[in-house]
């Protein structure tokens, strides 16, 4: 169904990026997929797409976009051949079709961990720039998006405009109500949308307004048509931390030419670009500490310019600093703050309940978070146990040197984060498959050393893996109750 107003675009014109950006997109996705090369602009210009396909696809405004969480994808639902995620904050859901929930989990598991940064506060937001920070304006990226492709920017706005006219046009009462409710436009309605789950029917009744899967446009490559009259379109601020954000520094990028970059006046964010690139292959080759193998690495690269000599790296190579967890002041201020941002909690739908997913991925060794609850003696630990109708699952017994202590997770919330989720306490047992073990140490707080558990990485741990850590007990150890308890053994 095609509705046609005068002087106003058809829903299908205003989602022609999306057609035309697809055949470039499947390529990036196939690529994405296979864990070949990828450039980190090629990851950004993926993922302005699947924000394009929120906000163009599905007519949803940019808030909602940038205030997709990861726990909010994690807990996406399957029905009827559609995914539904819900965005709480901003009261929004949307239902999407296999191949676009394809292309989201695509950003989240290979585009999403590349941009997550240690120091960074990411706040769990499901698009991050590749600074770390949650992307600041869908809107921005879905104008940068039209220009890289040399389309007229349409904005959110305009195609739900588009969308409420052609709905008026063309729908009953009822479908112009639905219409309504996947567009969340005011929060009682979208609150209604978003607990029933009406997404899913709704989409169809939108899809038969406009399907922008078609593949009449999509032939064409953004390869080939360049950019450079798109100069004035895709950003006025000559501002190199913006430059880096269309054309981030990576080690295998080539430097964009001062065409493609759209920065046309002079070659000052080209010569920038090309030091910090000559800055991260240094600080790749200073790892090792022999010419012979710095010199392979560069081989290895394909690197015939632009990279150090490999005898200025041997004379370069320091031995990493030791870092004293005791005394970490980072670490101890995410310990405060419990703030966790590279976890996410999920429901897995299963005996299990929720659980805690790795939503970057984490070396051998790294600290993953603590377990946060109360410092009691292991005595007062097992009262706690005697006198409690839960399961043990909350309090975890460990030695610190001649003492016998217990963490107590039990009281929910605990009284220093009476807001929030910690995550140690919902990260669930495994005996035979765990990634994650426990690790006491004393840290150094300005206000007195404390018996901390730090929960650690047991192996190397993949991006959207279950953090799993042995609890320390057995089917046997409640006196016999637990016998019945079978995970114990996993
Ligand atoms: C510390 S809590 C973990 C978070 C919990 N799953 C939740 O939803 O809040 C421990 C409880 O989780 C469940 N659990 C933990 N590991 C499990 C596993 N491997 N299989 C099944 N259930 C598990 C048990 O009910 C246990 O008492």
């Amino acid at each position: 169904m095609t509705v046609c107003v005068e002087g106003q675009k058809t829903i299908s014109e205003c989602q022609r990026l999306l057609r035309n950006a697809k055949k470039d997109m499947l390529g990036i996705f196939g690529n994405l997929q296979e864990e070949k090369i990828v450039s980190a602009e090629e990851k950004t210009l993926f993922r302005y797409y699947c924000e394009a396909i929120l906000i163009l696809g599905h007519f949803q405004r940019p808030g909602a976009v940038e205030g997709m969480t990861v726990p909010g994808w994690l807990n996406k639902t399957h029905l009827n051949g559609r995914v539904c995620v819900g965005v709480s904050q901003q009261i929004a859901s949307f239902s999407l079709t296999p191949e676009e929930s394809a292309f989201l989990d695509a950003h989240y598991l290979y585009v999403r961990p590349d941009c997550v940064r240690e120091n960074v506060d990411d706040d769990g937001k499901f698009f991050i720039s590749p600074k770390g920070r949650p992307i600041r304006s869908a809107s921005n990226d879905l104008s940068r998006l039209h220009a890289h492709y040399k389309i007229p920017s349409v904005t959110s706005q305009e195609i739900q405009r588009v969308v409420e006219t052609a709905a008026s046009t063309a729908f009953n009462e009822e479908q112009k109500a639905m219409v309504a409710h996947y567009m969340a436009h005011s929060t009682p309605v979208a609150n209604t949308h978003y607990r029933l789950r009406t997404a899913i029917c709704t989409t169809a009744v939108c899809a038969s307004l406009a399907g922008y899967s078609s593949e009449e446009e999509s032939a064409g490559s953004s390869k080939k048509r360049g950019r450079d009259s798109s100069e004035e379109d895709i950003n006025d601020n000559k501002d190199f931390d913006n430059f880096v954000e269309v054309f981030p520094v990576t080690l295998t990028g080539q430097p964009p030419t001062k065409n493609a970059a759209g920065f046309p006046q002079d070659r000052c964010f080209y010569d920038k670009w090309r030091a910090a690139q000559f800055g991260k292959r240094e600080g790749y080759l200073l790892h090792p500490p022999t010419v012979d193998k710095v010199g392979k690495m560069v081989k290895k690269q394909g690197w015939t310019a632009n990279h150090p000599r490999p005898e200025d790296i041997v004379a370069k190579w320091r031995p990493p600093k030791k870092c004293h967890i005791e005394t970490d002041e980072k670490l101890m201020k995410r310990i405060r703050k419990q703030k966790w941002s590279w976890l996410a909690i999920k429901d897995y739908e299963d005996k299990r309940g929720q659980g805690v997913n790795a939503t970057r991925a984490f070396v051998k060794g790294a600290v993953i978070c603590d377990y946060h609850g109360e410092l009691v003696t292991a005595e007062e630990g097992r009262k706690i146990l005697e006198s409690s109708t839960d399961e043990m699952g909350y309090l975890y017994f460990f030695t610190s040197g001649s003492q016998q202590l217990c963490i107590n997770a039990q009281t929910h919330p605990c009284r220093c984060h009476p807001t929030m989720e910690t995550m140690g306490r919902k990260m669930n047992h495994s005996k035979n498959n765990l990634n994650v073990k426990p690790q006491h140490c004393k840290i150094k707080f300005p206000e007195g050393e404390k018996d901390t558990l730090l929960l650690v990485a047991a192996r190397d741990i993949a991006v959207d893996e279950e953090l799993r850590f042995d609890y320390g007990v057995n089917r046997k150890s409640f006196r016999g109750e637990g016998l019945d308890r079978e995970w114990l053994d996993e």
